[in-house]
C-alpha cells in the first residue's frame, strides 16, 4: 500500500525552476498588450512577441531572421538602428517616440526604450526593444490644452508656458509681450445673428492671430468665450505694438458686418499690450493685470484700438 500520509512533494530540480520561469517569460511575452522584441549587434531580429500582429505589413513567418533594413524603408530602419546601436555602444537604455501602421490602417505612438542585454562577462551581445501604444495618452493631453472651436491653445496651456516663456525671454534678452485681445460688443454679435455665426468670428480671430504670429515661439491661446491671448518675445514694445496692431487691422479688415458696434458697423477688436522686461521679476498675475488693465483702456477709448 502507498503512504498516502506523506505531505512532501518531490524536490524541484534546477531544471524544474527553468521550466518555470521559462514558462512565466512566454506567457508573458504572448499576452504583454506591448510590443517586445531583440537584434543582435548586426540589427538582425531575434525574437518577436506575439502582439507585433497588431503591425501593418507584419508577417511572423519572415520578421525574426530578417534584418531592420530588409524590414522597414530606409530612414525608418536608420532611426530604428541609430537607437539600437546607441543603447549597445554606451551601454544604456534610450528612449525615443516612434510612429508606425497598425493592421486597420490607424497610425499609432509608440514609447520605445532600448536598452542592452548583456552575458556573463558583462559584454553587450544584443539590444532589446519595449514599445508601448501611447496614442491616446498623446491625444487626451493635446485635447486637455486645446480649443476645440478655433485649435489655439487653451488658458490652462497659457499657465504651464508662461513661466517657461519668462525664463526664455530672460536668457535670450528679449522683451517677452503678453496681449490681450477682445471681441467688440461679441454678445450683441451673438443676440443679432446667431451662436453658430458667432464661432466663425472667433474662428476669424484665431485666423488672424495665427497670420500674425507666426514665428516658431510665438503662442496663440483662446482663454475664453472671446477672449484671446497672446505671448510672445520682441526686441522692444513698439515691435510688439505693430503686431498686435496687425491683428486688428486683419479683423478690420475683414469687413463683418456687426450692425450693434457702432460707429463703423463691423466687427472689430480691442487688444491690451504689457511687457516683462528681462531683469524684471513680475508675477504672472500681475502681468496680466497690466493687460487686463491695458485692454480696459482700448475699451474705453472706443474699442477697435491697441493699448498699452
Ligand atoms: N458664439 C459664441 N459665443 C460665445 C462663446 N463663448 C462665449 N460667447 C459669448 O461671448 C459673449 C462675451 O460678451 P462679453 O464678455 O459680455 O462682452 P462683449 O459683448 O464682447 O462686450 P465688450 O467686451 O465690452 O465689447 C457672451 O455673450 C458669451 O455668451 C462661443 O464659444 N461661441
Amino acid at each position: 500500500m502507498p503512504d498516502r500520509t506523506d505531505p512532501s512533494p518531490p524536490p524541484r530540480t534546477e531544471l524544474d525552476q527553468l521550466r518555470a520561469s521559462d514558462r512565466i517569460f512566454h506567457a508573458l511575452l504572448d499576452n504583454a498588450p506591448i510590443l517586445i522584441s531583440t537584434k543582435d549587434l548586426q540589427g538582425n531580429i531575434t525574437m518577436a512577441n506575439r502582439h507585433f500582429d497588431i503591425l501593418d505589413g507584419y508577417d511572423p513567418a519572415n520578421f525574426v531572421g530578417a534584418n531592420v533594413f530588409e524590414l522597414f524603408p530606409r530612414e525608418i530602419a536608420e532611426q530604428l538602428w541609430r537607437n539600437d546601436r546607441t543603447a549597445a555602444l554606451e551601454k544604456r537604455a534610450v528612449q525615443e517616440e516612434e510612429t508606425v501602421y497598425h493592421r486597420d490602417k490607424t497610425l499609432h505612438t509608440y514609447m520605445t526604450v532600448k536598452f542592452p542585454l548583456l552575458d556573463d562577462d558583462g559584454r553587450v551581445y544584443a539590444t532589446c526593444a519595449v514599445s508601448t501604444d501611447i496614442t491616446d495618452t498623446k491625444a487626451a493631453q493635446f485635447d486637455s490644452v486645446t480649443d476645440e472651436l478655433t485649435g489655439l491653445k487653451n488658458r490652462r496651456y497659457l499657465n504651464i508656458r508662461f513661466g517657461e516663456e519668462q525664463k526664455r525671454a530672460r536668457r535670450d534678452q528679449r522683451l517677452l509681450t503678453l496681449l490681450l485681445i477682445d471681441v467688440d460688443r461679441f454678445k450683441e454679435y451673438n443676440d443679432s445673428y446667431g451662436h453658430p455665426q458667432g464661432d466663425q468670428v472667433l474662428k476669424a480671430v484665431a485666423d488672424a492671430m495665427r497670420r500674425a504670429l507666426n514665428r516658431p515661439g510665438d503662442l496663440c491661446f483662446r482663454i475664453g468665450g472671446d477672449e484671446f491671448a497672446c505671448l510672445f518675445a520682441s526686441n522692444n514694445a513698439d515691435e510688439s505694438q505693430a503686431l498686435a496692431e496687425r491683428i486688428r487691422a486683419d479683423v478690420a479688415a475683414r469687413r463683418i458686418p456687426h450692425r450693434g458696434n457702432p460707429p463703423d458697423g463691423h466687427v472689430s477688436l480691442s487688444l491690451g499690450l504689457a511687457f516683462v522686461a528681462p531683469d524684471a521679476t513680475l508675477s504672472q498675475q500681475e502681468i496680466y493685470e497690466q493687460a487686463d488693465q491695458a485692454l480696459y483702456r482700448a475699451k474705453h477709448k472706443g474699442r477697435n484700438t491697441v493699448s498699452r
